[in-house]
């Protein structure tokens, strides 16, 4: 499969490099502007040059295009693409709101092309194995779930990214930018869907200091000082938010890019009937098996030690450690492999990579979340996804 990836900010090269571990052929790269794309190319190794997006939907030699711009462009970018008949790789979130959201899925499942959201933290080899015990029973009934994601790359005032706007990154920021991985990784363990929410947001900071020129994402720490202008902040910075899930389990998880030394914590502590699991992502390679009637475990990330297929998501030994960059070639190995299927006409692998729908799910969650913050209330999402 030959793809290009659009957007050459923080993640953008991520996926290049994973893809190209992953054993896919990258064409290029398209930056918001040529000379970026030149610098970004030459940077990664890239041969072909696009002068814009338009050139690579219209190129018939591009099969894939991995969309990594911020998340207002998302929804007009994956829309030409599916009509291009590209098949398409979104980052999260899919798209600003879910009109926007739903319609990609309807003309995803009208197309012949295969589409996914990069909801990469259920690629954690630890992650898998979670999900596995918990269809094999051996997690039990689970009763709540409590964690969330925190962050401090937006800890002070000065700090500033797309993001902190609504009108760049969406109406909800903290829990869109990384609430929605916490809630698409307890998803994807459990396999049971959130059924109402009750969420109180906080915006620490409701006026930061924006730079006058570009900033890119976790560029913060490493930037010199330039002059900066006061603007109003519309997004949060942290919140909390019970979650009822579909048959009685409760949870709650926390979101915060304020959180002085937490770099990138997602962590979820999950108490079933039988045991309880917990993982965080700042020390990915190990997970807790608590028990009541004999002592607690620490299980290893190490192919030989985790059941069923998991062993297939993990590509190094024990102690050879696995992390972020690894999540992204494993989704990636996913997705290349449902085109693949799709192309000759085989079913798709199962559990699969995170879909369309998923996106869609998210989405509908940031709504449901927005909307009992602000009615300061409890708000279920039905059948139909709709909020209420
Ligand atoms: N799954 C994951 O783990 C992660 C996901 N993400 C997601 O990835 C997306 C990008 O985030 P991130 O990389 O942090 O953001 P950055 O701001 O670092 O990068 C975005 C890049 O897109 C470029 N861009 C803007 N407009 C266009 C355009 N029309 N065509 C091509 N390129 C364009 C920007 O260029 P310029 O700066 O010149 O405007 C910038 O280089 C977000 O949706 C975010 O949620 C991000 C990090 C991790
Ligand atoms: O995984 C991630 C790490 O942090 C980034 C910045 O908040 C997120 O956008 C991203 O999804």
């Amino acid at each position: 499969m030959r793809a290009v990836v659009v957007g050459s900010g923080f993640i953008g090269p991520v996926h290049v490099e994973a893809l190209l571990r992953a054993g896919q052929d990258v064409l290029g790269i398209v930056a918001s502007s040529p000379q970026k794309t030149t610098q970004a190319c030459e940077a990664l190794g890239l041969r072909q040059v696009y002068d814009s997006y338009e050139a690579v939907l219209a190129d018939p030699h591009v099969d894939v295009v991995h969309i990594t711009t911020p998340n207002r462009l998302h929804y007009d970018m994956a829309k030409s693409a599916i009509a291009a008949g590209k098949h398409v790789m979104c980052e999260k979130p899919l798209a600003m709101d879910s009109r926007q959201s739903a319609e990609l899925v309807h003309l995803a499942e009208q197309s012949d092309v295969v589409t996914g959201v990069n909801y990469n933290i259920r690629y954690y080899p630890l992650c898998r194995e979670a999900e596995r015990r918990n269809a094999d029973g051996e997690l039990g009934n689970v009763h709540h779930v409590t964690g969330g994601y925190v962050q401090d790359w937006l800890f002070h005032p000065t700090d500033f990214n797309w993001r902190v706007l609504s009108s760049e990154g969406g109406p909800l920021r903290a829990v869109a930018d990384i609430g929605t991985h916490w809630l698409d990784l307890i998803h994807f363990i459990t396999k049971t869907p959130v059924r109402s929410v009750c969420a109180d947001l906080q915006t620490v900071y409701p006026v930061r200091r924006r730079p006058t020129g570009n900033v890119e994402t976790y560029s913060g720490s490493s930037s010199q000082p330039q002059s900066t202008q006061p603007i109003d902040i519309d997004t949060e910075d942290a919140g909390s938010i019970l979650v009822r899930f579909e048959g009685g389990a409760h949870g709650c998880m926390t979101v915060s890019q304020v959180t002085a030394g937490r770099k990138n914590c997602c962590r979820f502590e999950m108490a079933g009937s039988r045991q309880t699991l917990a993982w965080n992502s700042e020390s990915p390679n190990e997970m807790f098996v608590g028990h009541r009637d004999r002592p607690n475990e620490t299980l290893l990330r190490d192919p030989a030690l985790v059941g069923g297929s998991v062993s297939e998501g993990i590509s190094y030994p024990g102690g050879h450690n696995e992390g972020f960059p690894d999540t992204f070639k494993h989704c990636f190995i996913d997705f290349y492999r449902a085109i693949e299927a799709k192309q000759n006409g085989e079913a798709a692998p199962t559990p699969g990579h995170p879909s369309f729908a998923d996106g869609h799910r998210e989405v509908v969650l940031c709504e449901a979340i927005l909307k009992s913050h602000h009615e300061r209330r409890w708000i279920d999402i039905g059948e139909s996804g709709i909020p209420s």
